[in-house]
């Protein structure tokens, strides 16, 4: 298990600003070492609080390419975006002169957009330097729900990305494959929650990857996962 460190706080802006820091150092050492950095965020509410205070952070944005673990097939203007929420509460400030690279193609289709949005992820250095996901009561990460009809090919394809038709979800998503995800240097998985907390020691308790696609993160050796975990004191 690479599960390498689980850290738990009863404070939200404290998590915020430590996990900032530690992802901006390791922005900015791909950068020292490598000339450019990539980035990949997770949409949601939980990201809010550390998307502005990594977008604070003193690094070298222009050489960042910042992109999506997942993205809704919605326009970008539509409030169910993650580019939206991405530029609205990270690409801000310092943040401003990073690159982004959505997952959204004008296609009417994910299906139809996906060669299109593989295309645009080349432009990242790989392996991704940071991948930061988050995690559903359902034990779903990115768009690798439980329910999605084609989850296996999410686990087992070679491919960046797979269209996901997640029957709970009321709209079609375009999601990295876990292949994709487990591609890069350093994972967060970032929690916030009573709520989380028991799904994800639910996740840690069994194997079944196809009931929690969130085990196939925290279960695999390939790469380092640190969780970051927000819960009120009770
Ligand atoms: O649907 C999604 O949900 C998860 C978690 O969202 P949150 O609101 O509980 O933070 C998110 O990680 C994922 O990117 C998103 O598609």
């Amino acid at each position: 298990m690479k599960l390498t460190v689980e850290k738990r706080f009863n404070d939200r802006a404290l998590l915020a600003e430590q996990l900032a820091t530690k992802v901006a150092g390791q922005l900015q050492e791909a950068i020292d070492a490598r000339g450019k950095a990539s980035l990949v965020v997770s949409g949601g509410r939980t990201p809010l609080a550390f998307f502005h205070a990594l977008s604070r952070q003193p690094i070298t944005w222009s050489k960042v390419l910042v992109t999506l673990a997942d993205e809704r097939w919605v326009d970008v203007d539509d409030a169910a975006s993650n580019a939206a929420l991405v530029r609205d509460n990270l690409l801000q400030g310092r943040a401003a002169s990073a690159r982004f690279v959505g997952l959204k193609t004008p296609h009417a289709t994910v299906e139809a957009g996906l060669a299109l949005a593989t295309d645009w992820l080349g432009a990242l250095p790989k392996p991704l330097d940071v991948v930061i996901l988050g995690m559903g009561n359902d034990g779903h990460t990115a768009s690798l729900f439980p329910d999605c009809p084609n989850l296996k090919h999410g686990l087992e394809t070679r491919d960046t990305l797979i269209a996901a038709h997640p029957a709970s979800q009321p709209l079609a998503r375009i999601s990295m494959s876990l292949a994709t995800l487990l591609n890069s240097r350093q994972i967060y998985l970032h929690l916030e929650g009573k709520d989380k907390a028991e799904t994800l020691a639910k996740a840690l308790a069994d194997t079944d990857v196809t009931a929690m696609p969130i085990r196939a993160i925290v279960g695999q050796k390939q790469t380092p996962v640190d969780v970051y975990l927000y819960q009120e004191e009770a």
